[in-house]
């Protein structure tokens, strides 16, 4: 079953570190809409399997935690680390870990006001019917620069090298799993924001979806 459509549903997706985050946030304060960031639930399934020890190439535990996963309270920053994006990665390519994940993040989305959910599969596979999709994206430097920094903020040290050459394998990884692999959908907006400062993407992605509000639903299809 698909998120409902009555809704404002707003998909963003995107490789790792284009600031589909950033923007989804945003834009869920700009509708006052809800706002998952589906990333997550791919690496608390990460973490719980680091935590339990097993090798994170182990499809059936990684199937057995999704079984009895329990989002609960967690500490964002904790799972926000490298080394936890990587495993993310590795996880969110087995089917049984997907499918596990896919009715939680479609009851988010039929919420009745709507909602704003970013991830790789969003505008696919989660909400194909979303009202409004963006494919956010920037150079693979650009997006390496920005967590360059926002890692060294954190305290967390890595090279420029290490972390552009994670951002690539992470995006092969991510658009070559047979699995719902990151791709902008048929209908959705390729926003670049390589050039643009926060604030120009944000300005740019509320007249993508306000556009898209009150656009006739053949159109939408026609627009890109
Ligand atoms: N247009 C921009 N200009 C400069 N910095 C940006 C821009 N957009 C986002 N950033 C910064 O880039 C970093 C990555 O952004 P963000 O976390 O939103 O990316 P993401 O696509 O959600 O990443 P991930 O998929 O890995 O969670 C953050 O530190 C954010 O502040
Ligand atoms: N809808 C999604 C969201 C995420 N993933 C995978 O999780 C990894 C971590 O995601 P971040 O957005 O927090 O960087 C990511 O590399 C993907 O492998 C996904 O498959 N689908």
């Amino acid at each position: 079953m698909s998120a409902s459509p009555a809704g404002l549903v707003i998909a963003v997706d995107g490789p790792a570190a284009s600031g589909k985050g950033t923007l989804a946030r945003r834009l869920s304060a700009h509708y006052g809409l809800p706002y998952l960031d589906t990333g997550l639930l791919y690496r608390m399934v990460a973490r719980a399997m680091l935590e339990a020890g097993h090798d994170i190439r182990d499809a059936a535990a990684a199937g057995e935690i999704v079984s009895r996963f329990d989002q609960g309270a967690f500490d964002e920053d904790t799972l926000r680390g490298r080394e936890i994006g990587e495993a993310a990665s590795v996880v969110a390519a087995m089917p049984a870990v997907r499918s596990g994940l896919i009715e939680r993040q479609r009851r988010f989305a039929g919420q009745p006001g709507g909602a704003v959910l970013d991830g790789r599969d969003i505008g696919t596979v989660i909400c194909p019917q979303a009202r409004a999709k963006l494919f956010v994206t920037a150079t693979p430097e650009v997006r390496a620069a920005r967590r360059h920094k926002e890692l060294a903020g954190r305290g967390e040290e890595a090279t420029f090298d290490n972390i552009l050459a994670d951002i690539r394998r992470r995006d092969a990884r991510d658009s070559g799993r047979s699995d719902a692999p990151l791709k902008a959908a048929d209908d959705a907006v390729i926003l670049d924001t390589s050039a643009l400062t926060i604030e120009e993407a944000l300005a740019a992605a509320i007249a993508i979806v306000d556009r898209r509000r009150s656009a006739q639903p053949e159109r939408i299809l026609t627009e890109r």
